[in-house]
């Protein structure tokens, strides 16, 4: 950004295990913000820095939300650190919430809230003495589009993955050792023609009953230290392979999903929805001189 100034847009910064975001308060939607604008203010040396960026807005406001303002006050404009759009984003929507009440925008309790992907319906539990209380999103059914031949590649290591589809899409691989995803600066290989918009890809790894942990690489981000949506892909793909899966037992499963940057709590239901738990932050608020 350029040290001279024509106006001050504020901003905040939140993350949800460290999944970072840079967070626009828009509520009337009057910001016109390009693929390189998102991918300038997400830049973490010459912009603010976040793994994406977060537009808040009303839902009634915006184009993108259109059916959606009956349900929702709010919408998330999601964007990931290189500009391009994402349907969902499950750190992004508890930091999301997170803010709405900070800024005296909702109350703790229910918050329904529009995305990409549909409305949402978000809890924010009440602060404790121990600190911010923890959010719960209802993320929705997931989907499983069908996984046969698909294959997550690093250098000469080649994994069968399971494809998932949390409103955006995912490729999970069990691995033996979360150090065989190898540095993650370039894309893991998927199976072409199976995923045209791009795919999350998540390599995992066993820790105990209904507990395990994983790595990830982001589409339109590259690694971070945390993925929402994919820890629900994840938690999905670990029920199959454990013979969890609900809509066979007919019992909800509870996974303990660690993340470099923290844990989250994911339980599937019978009906394949899945609920996701964790917590989220503002960490600072600020002015950018555009
Ligand atoms: N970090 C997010 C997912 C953000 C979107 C993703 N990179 C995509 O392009 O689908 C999460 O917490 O879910």
């Amino acid at each position: 950004m350029s040290a001279s100034k024509t106006f001050g847009l504020p901003f905040l910064k939140g993350h949800g295990t460290q999944n970072d975001f840079v967070i626009i308060p828009d509520g009337d939607g009057r910001l016109d913000l390009g693929p390189a604008e998102v991918a300038a203010l997400c830049d973490r040396r010459a912009g603010i820095g976040g793994d994406g960026l977060i537009r808040v807005v009303r839902a009634a406001a915006d184009p993108a939300a259109v059916g959606l303002a009956d349900r929702a006050e709010w919408f998330m404009d999601y964007r990931n650190s290189d500009g391009s759009i994402a349907e969902m984003c499950g750190n992004g929507i508890r930091v999301f919430a997170r803010y709405l009440i900070e800024a005296g925008l909702a109350k703790p309790g229910l918050i329904p809230v529009a995305t990409r992907a549909g409305v949402l319906d978000v809890r924010v539990a009440e602060d404790t003495a121990d600190g911010p209380g923890l959010i719960t999103v209802d993320m929705g059914r997931v989907r499983l589009p069908g996984s046969e031949g698909v294959e997550v590649t690093v250098g000469d290591l080649v994994w069968p993955a399971l494809n998932v589809n949390m409103g955006n899409p995912h490729a999970v691989a069990f691995v033996d050792d979360l150090a065989q995803a190898g540095d993650l600066y370039t894309a893991p290989g998927v199976t072409d023609g199976v995923y045209p918009e791009g795919v999350n890809v998540e390599f995992v790894v066993e820790r105990g009953p209904q507990h395990v942990a994983m790595r990830v690489h982001e589409r339109g981000s590259g690694e971070t230290r945390s993925c929402g949506t994919g820890a629900c892909a994840v938690a999905v793909a670990a029920a199959r392979r454990h013979h969890l899966d609900p809509s066979v037992t007919g019992q909800a499963v509870t996974y303990t999903v660690d993340l470099p940057g923290g844990t989250l709590l994911i339980t599937e239901h019978p009906d394949a929805r899945i609920e996701m738990a964790g917590p989220a932050e503002i960490v600072a608020t600020g002015t950018l001189h555009i």
